[in-house]
């Protein structure tokens, strides 16, 4: 049985698979792909664009899709084994998992990262617990370490725009917030461009380094793709000749070393890396700004670079039909 919750799944050439599958697709009348199928829907935290994708491919694709909000409707769910059960989470995974598998053809799990430990993020708990306990296919839809759907409609972005992402120069560029992100976004857009062939720069201040074991796999697709990746503290310097820009917030690479106050004052002093009009004159003369959504105005990005025609925010968030499309489909084949 087949799962997507990490790009390791895919490898560069099952991304090639859900891409290609994904460009064919689009623009054609919907096709009944999945008439008389169900899509089980889980999510322990909000969503906009994954949760209306989801469902909008179900339902265009004949088929349908059942969505469960974990701690409101649906009981909350324990994920840790041996775990004494007394306190508020009422059901374990062990019995989640295995009992929708029952009532459902594939099952996707939103589940953010805890907050301030990245090694957790690599262990990934509750999706972990949802794959060894599910009897169907599992589709990720972010977890704790990765958003591989996001990374993958990202690509899909960068190829009808560029024609090809082989060699081609982007740059992920940490943004600023009010609180600490998760690094799901940053560490799947590396993944997917490495394994999509990408000259990958990923710009961030000190202290927000991306976990080793990601920045070791990506290295890994960027060697078998002819791709490459390099790290840098100064913005401007991964900016030029960039002919993408995508801006991302995250948190700090030892958060549970802070405190909350130390966090808020990291990610304050840092305000100046949000992305302007100013930011992307670094950057090619084509360039292309790219954000996941949703975004913080004037805070992560400002009004100018979102507004401007170069721009294509939108256009990517659609992106995430298309490829989910592909991928549900590719889960659902032997
Ligand atoms: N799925 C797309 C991003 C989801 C999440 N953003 C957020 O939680 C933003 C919340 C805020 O801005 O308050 C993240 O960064 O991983
Ligand atoms: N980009 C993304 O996953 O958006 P949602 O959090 O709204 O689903």
């Amino acid at each position: 049985m087949k799962h997507l919750t990490h790009i390791r799944d895919l490898g560069p050439e099952g991304v090639e698979t859900i891409l290609a599958q994904a460009a064919a697709w689009k623009g054609k009348a919907p096709a009944p792909l999945f008439l008389g199928r169900i899509l089980g829907m889980v999510f322990f935290n909000p969503s906009l664009r994954t949760r209306a994708s989801f469902e909008s491919v179900m339902l265009r694709g004949s088929g349908n899709a059942i969505v469960m909000d974990v701690g409101s409707g649906v009981w909350k769910l324990e994920d840790r084994p041996g775990a004494v059960m007394n306190e508020d989470r009422a059901e374990h995974i062990k019995e989640a998992a295995p009992v929708l598998s029952r009532f459902v053809d594939m099952l996707g799990v939103r589940t953010f990262s805890a907050g301030g430990d990245d090694e957790q993020d690599e262990v990934d708990p509750v999706i972990s617990a949802f794959r060894r306990h599910v009897t169907v296919p599992l589709v990720s839809m972010e977890s704790a370490r990765e958003h591989p759907c996001q990374g993958l409609a990202d690509m899909l972005t960068l190829r009808e725009n560029f024609g090809s992402t082989k060699k081609l120069p982007v740059t992920l560029t940490w943004a600023p917030h009010i609180k600490p992100l998760p690094k799901a976004v940053p560490n799947s857009f590396l993944l997917t461009a490495a394994a999509a062939g990408c000259e990958v720069r990923v710009a961030h201040p000190p202290g927000f380094e991306l976990h080793p074991q990601v920045r070791a796999e990506a290295e890994a697709y960027a060697k078998a793709t002819g791709g490459s990746i390099t790290y840098t503290h100064d913005q401007a310097e991964a900016l030029a000749g960039s002919r993408a820009v995508y801006a991302k917030s995250w948190g700090p690479a030892t958060r549970s070393a802070h405190t909350a106050g130390d966090v808020s004052a990291l990610l304050a002093s840092h305000a100046d890396w949000m992305t302007t009009r100013k930011t992307l004159s670094r950057a090619a003369a084509d360039a292309l700004f790219l954000h996941c959504l949703p975004v913080r105005r004037n805070v992560e990005v400002a009004d100018d670079v979102l507004d401007h025609p170069t721009s294509r925010v939108i256009d990517g968030a659609e992106n995430r039909f298309h490829v989910q499309r592909s991928i549900l489909s590719w889960l659902l084949s032997a």
